[in-house]
């Protein structure tokens, strides 16, 4: 990985598991626009290498997953970062948008996502672990949204897969009060898929990750798109074909129309079909 070098965040390789630290524990990892884009540039890189099959996603130290957006350098226009280096990329993007476009990478990348949940999932924190494919928590964790708290909310991938995990009522009391959760409560509340002593995190998020690993990748990647057809309209709809697409690429069939095109003949795509010649 000598090409991608990052300030914010380690990114590891591991065989067939990447995994994504947001490394700021002094801020309990808040992230800032530099965070988020080099973020969106871990689950680039993790989603187009073919021998990647499983994302972690976490937080350095033992205290933090993620607490949000970094109130610090917040102020009347949002939150402000300014590089010349970084201009052009989601880095110069408000925090808001580029956090978004993380949210997305994480529901769309054609791989299972763990959250492994360390400390504190708070703000856009937790509505990263919301929307990880499975989360494993930490005894320590703490679950909950700070928005109206502090200022802030995050609609759309923030409230519709929480109520979708734990009910509309406790969604909106999540959003709404700004309490902290503690790892069994969210466990009881399908906010995570499991919670473990904290000294067997590392041990569980590996056990999951092996399972994963045996299991078909293509046949995760259509289950990932077919929830998400499910929950996300047009554009999971839109994954959902487009992964059909790609196997359609690795097709005889697909392929004629291609060769046809180039050898300017008419295509016959019948004698690719089993038993339709
Ligand atoms: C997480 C806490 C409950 C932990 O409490 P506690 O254990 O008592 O620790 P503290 O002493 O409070 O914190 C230790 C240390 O960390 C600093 N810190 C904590 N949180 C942040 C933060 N978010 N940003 C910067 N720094 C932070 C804290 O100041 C301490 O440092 P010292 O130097 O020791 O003083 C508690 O800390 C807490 O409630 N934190 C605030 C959480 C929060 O408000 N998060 C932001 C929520 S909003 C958000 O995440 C939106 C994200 C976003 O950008 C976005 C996304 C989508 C749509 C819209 C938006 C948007 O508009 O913002």
């Amino acid at each position: 990985m000598g090409f991608l070098k990052f300030q914010d965040i380690i990114y590891e390789k591991e065989g067939r598991v990447a995994k994504i630290t947001i490394n700021r524990p002094e801020k309990l990892n808040a992230c800032t626009p530099v965070t988020v884009y080099e973020i969106s540039k871990a689950f680039i890189d993790a989603w187009t290498d073919r021998k990647i099959g499983v994302v972690v996603f976490t937080g350095a130290g033992d205290k933090a997953f993620c607490v949000g957006g970094d109130q610090s350098i917040r102020d009347l226009g949002g939150y402000s970062y300014s590089s010349e280096e970084l201009e052009g990329t989601i880095a110069a993007l408000p925090l808001e948008v580029g956090w978004q476009i993380v949210t997305f990478l994480i529901r769309h990348i054609p791989k299972p996502v763990i959250a492994r949940v360390n400390g504190y999932a708070v703000g856009g924190g937790h509505v990263w672990q919301v929307n990880c494919d499975l989360s494993i928590a930490s005894e320590k964790a703490k679950f909950g949204q700070a928005g109206p708290r502090v200022g802030s909310f995050d609609p759309g991938f923030g409230t519709g897969e929480l109520w979708r995990n734990v009910g509309m009522k406790r969604a909106k009391e999540i959003w709404f009060l700004c309490r902290l959760y503690t790892a069994e409560e969210a466990l009881k509340m399908g906010l995570v898929n499991a919670v473990v002593p904290h000294e067997k995190l590392d041990e569980e998020v590996e056990k999951w990750c092996s399972e994963l690993l045996e299991k078909s990748p293509t046949a995760l990647k259509m289950l990932k798109y077919a929830f998400l057809a499910d929950t996300e309209g047009l554009a999971g709809i839109t994954e959902l074909g487009v992964g059909g697409l790609s196997l359609y690429y690795g097709t005889e069939e697909s392929l004629e129309g291609r060769n046809a095109f180039m050898e300017k003949r008419k295509p016959d795509f019948w004698k690719f079909v089993e038993g339709g010649d």
